[in-house]
């Protein structure tokens, strides 16, 4: 390497961020402290009510948090029990807390092991929490001797907990202590969920000991989004950020039903593309590249692991709807699109019907929507039409990150 490149690289070590001085402060797992959550007073006092006989090892009361996604459940959750194990400890109470994210963790055994895992400390008890090659069952035993030997009550955290792939494991935590399985440690479950669907999938005597209290979180509106993204203007230098920056990503989470990691996702971004670009400040086309970019990696997201041909149905609304006033399109409209697509793209060529069905598929997943009325021209009955959720841009711009689509408009 020549000394100039060597030169080089040392000034870029050693030159401060000219943008942030605490980026941390903007991740979405940072935790913030009590003077940085805002506009939770009233969830952060009902669940605290609910925690409380825990302080001193009484048994808590099960809750399900319902709400949108970024609208603070998980973080209130979090932040509730870790003041009450502070809380307890002083009481001279054992109260220990486990998070699961069921997004990661889906099935009864890892569940259990993680659990069992998170709570045992084996030098004080000679257990062992092996990560495989034990029964489910074997692993309950584990885990209620763990509980009883090292805790007076626990709070197990269940994020995302629509996304578990079996129930038991709810039904055996939510009733340990009437079952028998556990002689003194008490278990107390909050529960966090995105549909309120998920309760038709729950057991009768499961729901009813789960949901012995329940909320749901309301969206913030644009003043909350602001004053969130205000409490953590620290992550960046003093007057980095120009006066439009913040109201302008809070216009745009708020949006978007009101999500707070959408908010300060854009606020990060904004200050990475400022830094990228060489500015000593960030303005509002970073916000709104920002945006952009937010729900391109979104959809991408949501995109990846779709079919071809489900991208393809997409991909030929998107090109229907780019550019048009017209934002709803029949089957049959989209159908002639989706067969000239095909053909560009060299793949089979389903049948309408299938087509249709791809389309509905993606409707569930929320990147599209749906309605039915009766169909454009005489004589016609009743028929579906579809509509993005996104801009048919954005839209593009996710699928065609997939190398077979990035050809097709050239
Ligand atoms: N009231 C608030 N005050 C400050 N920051 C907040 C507030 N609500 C949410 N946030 C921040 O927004 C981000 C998302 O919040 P959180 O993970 O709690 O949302 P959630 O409702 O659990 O969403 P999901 O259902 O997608 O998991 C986090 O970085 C969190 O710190």
């Amino acid at each position: 390497m020549s000394d100039e490149s060597q030169s080089s690289l040392d000034s870029i070590w050693q030159s401060e961020d000219p943008i942030f001085t605490n980026k941390e402060l903007l991740d979405i797992e940072h935790i913030p402290d009590e003077e940085r959550i805002i506009g939770r007073d009233d969830e952060i006092s009902n669940l605290a009510n609910g925690v409380h006989p825990a302080i001193r090892g009484g048994k808590p009361r099960n809750t399900i948090i319902y709400g949108k996604t970024g609208t603070g459940k998980s973080l209130v959750a979090k932040h509730v029990t870790q003041s009450a194990e502070r809380f307890a400890q002083k009481e001279g109470t054992h109260l220990a807390r486990a998070y699961i994210d069921c997004t990661q963790t889906t099935t009864e055994t890892q569940v259990v092991i993680k659990l069992a895992r998170s709570f045992n400390d084996p030098e004080k008890t000679d257990i062992s929490v092996p990560l495989s090659g034990l029964s489910t069952n074997a692993y309950y035993d584990r885990l209620w001797n763990i509980l009883d030997a090292l805790h007076d009550v626990v709070i197990i955290i269940l994020d995302e907990i629509d996304k578990l792939q079996e129930n038991n494991v709810l039904m055996q935590l939510s009733r340990a202590g009437e079952a028998g399985k556990l002689e003194s440690c008490k278990v107390g479950i909050v529960a966090i969920s995105n549909k309120i669907s998920f309760k038709d999938s729950l057991d009768e005597r499961v729901l009813s000991s789960l949901q012995e209290r329940e909320f749901i979180f309301p969206p913030y509106d644009a003043n909350q989004l602001r004053e969130i993204m205000r409490h953590r203007e620290d992550a960046f230098h003093e007057g980095v950020i120009s006066d439009e920056v913040i109201p302008l990503a809070a216009a745009f989470a708020a949006q978007e039903h009101g999500d707070a990691r959408k908010a300060l996702d854009i606020l990060r971004n904004a200050g990475e593309l400022a830094k990228d670009d060489g500015s000593d400040l960030v303005l509002e086309e970073h916000v709104r590249d920002a945006r952009e970019q937010a729900d391109i990696d979104r959809f991408s997201k949501l995109l990846q692991d779709q079919p071809t041909q489900s991208k393809a149905a997409v991909y030929a609304l998107s090109l229907l709807a780019d550019g048009q006033k017209q934002e709803e399109f029949s089957t049959r409209e989209i159908y002639e699109q989706y067969e000239q697509l095909t053909k560009t793209l060299d793949i089979d060529s389903l049948s309408q019907r299938r087509m249709a069905d791809r389309l509905n598929e993606q409707a569930f997943l929320d990147i599209l929507g749906i309605t039915d009325r009766v169909g454009r021209g005489r004589g016609k009955g009743m028929t579906n039409f579809y509509y993005l959720l996104e801009d048919p841009k954005v839209v593009q711009t996710a699928i065609e990150s997939d190398q077979r689509f990035s050809d097709v408009k050239s």
